[in-house]
């Protein structure tokens, strides 16, 4: 028999149960809820992760849908306990779902949500900030000015490296690897390499297309250049350049500045391990806000170990919430405690789109044609579509996909 867990209810009265196993912010998604007839039960126990075993005395015995962190298991137990209690979806509040086994949710017929987009640019700022932080030393700075140490500037003092000029390397250029290599290009003018399974279109249109932008103003005002290349050297800078690589390895080889942005799964566990740090230049910086587990932390520990000049910034770490032994005290380490999407924006609207997936499930909506475009989820001052937002298994359990965003509104519960 599970432990009971203390819990908030909103609209005791609502004809369905949805579970959020935290409260989240922002009131919004309570409000869509229990605005179409859902009775909302948050989940108000002191302890950070919760257990399956309490996860499932929340559920109970009759639960339409839950709403959850990415730092709980869901599996076989879970997803089959929502199914007996009558349940049709879950929604991780992240984009990332390795800690959901989708064949489990699919052999239940439980539909599983994630919340892409709404933080894509907040996470590539803050990989962005990770770069700076490591290339500039700020931490270490800080730390030692708190302590008393400054007696005077000192042409040796905290020496870093300039990005402008030099090479970024992004691995998975996908949603947040792309929209950090356009703020590394545009605020430093970084030349970029990147490597992904897949062509990046967008970000290589994105620097190609700014390159022609640029080009034809300036070639508008002067009349003088042929190239961007030729617009950025007639302005005494060197030209950017990109491109994309055939192998992982050479852009390990090849970037100043190297940040992590793929999915975790088989293929990019331990992407990072020991031989790959070899190649690295010494004066590297290594920066993950995807996944712990895509680097082999005791390998990076013995890594910075051996070359004080390679620094790394981390959002994510292989054993959350633990460091490996070492790394705390590796002063060419910056370290975040997976805050990359924590801006009061971006959270809001991972509940609410975490809240719109659940919602949609349970009214039997359809699912929204392009997670990549969910602004109109998110617009506070008009209804939200009629459709889920971004649901992963939607072919696996043949959901009808909308392609067409002037679908019937909801109308408010009688
Ligand atoms: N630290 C945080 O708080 C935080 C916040 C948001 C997302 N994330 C993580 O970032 C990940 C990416 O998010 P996204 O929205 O950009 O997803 P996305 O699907 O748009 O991008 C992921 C990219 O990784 C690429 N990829 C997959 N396997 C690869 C491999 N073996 N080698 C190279 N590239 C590979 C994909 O082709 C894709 O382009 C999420 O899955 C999540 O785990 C972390
Ligand atoms: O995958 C995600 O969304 C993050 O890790 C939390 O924002």
């Amino acid at each position: 028999m599970a432990k009971p867990v203390s819990i908030e209810v909103w609209n005791p009265s609502g004809k369905y149960r949805v579970v959020s196993t935290k409260p989240m912010p922002g009131t919004r998604w309570i409000r869509l809820l229990t605005d179409q007839d859902c009775r909302v039960e948050i989940c108000t126990e002191k302890k950070t992760i919760l257990s399956v075993e309490d996860i499932l005395s929340l559920i109970g015995n009759r639960c339409d849908g839950v709403i959850g962190q990415l730092t709980e298991d869901w599996g076989e137990v879970l997803f089959s306990a929502l199914r007996r209690a009558g349940g049709k979806a879950f929604s991780n509040m992240a984009v990332g779902y390795n800690n959901v086994v989708v064949g489990a949710a699919n052999k239940y017929g439980i539909a599983v949500g994630n919340t892409p987009g709404v933080l894509t640019e907040t996470t590539a700022e803050l990989a962005a900030s990770l770069s700076l932080a490591a290339s500039r030393r700020i931490v270490e700075a800080d730390q030692f000015m708190r302590a008393g140490l400054y007696d005077g500037w000192l042409p040796h003092l905290f020496v870093g490296n300039l990005l402008k000029g030099q090479t970024v390397g992004v691995i998975g250029a996908g949603r947040i690897g792309s929209a950090y290599a356009r703020m590394m290009i545009e605020g430093f003018k970084m030349n970029l390499i990147y490597y992904d399974l897949y062509q990046a279109t967008r970000l290589e249109k994105f620097v190609t297309g700014m390159s022609l932008l640029a080009f034809s103003i300036y070639n508008c005002i002067s009349g003088l250049v042929s190239s961007y290349g030729e617009f950025l050297k007639a302005n005494g800078e060197q030209p950017v350049t990109w491109k994309r690589a055939s192998s992982m390895e050479d852009v390990l080889r090849e970037a100043d500045v190297i940040s992590l942005h793929p999915v975790l799964d088989k293929t990019t566990y331990h992407l990072i391990n020991k031989e790959r740090l070899a190649i690295m230049k010494k004066e590297a910086i290594l920066v993950n806000a995807s996944r712990g587990p895509v680097i082999d932390e005791a390998a990076l520990v013995e890594h910075l170990k051996q070359n004080p000049m390679f620094r790394v910034g981390l959002d994510v770490f292989e054993d959350e919430p633990f460091m490996k032994p070492g790394l705390a005290d590796m002063k060419n380490a910056v370290v975040v405690p997976h805050i990359a999407s924590a801006s009061k924006w971006t959270r809001e609207g991972m509940a609410t789109l975490a809240a719109l997936n659940v919602l949609g499930k349970i009214k039997g909506y359809p699912i929204w044609s392009d997670p990549n475009r969910i602004e109109s989820f998110l617009d506070e001052n008009s209804v939200p579509p009629a459709a889920c937002p971004s649901i992963v298994n939607a072919k696996e359990l043949d959901d009808c996909i909308t392609y067409c965003s002037c679908i019937p509104q909801p109308q408010p519960a009688e």
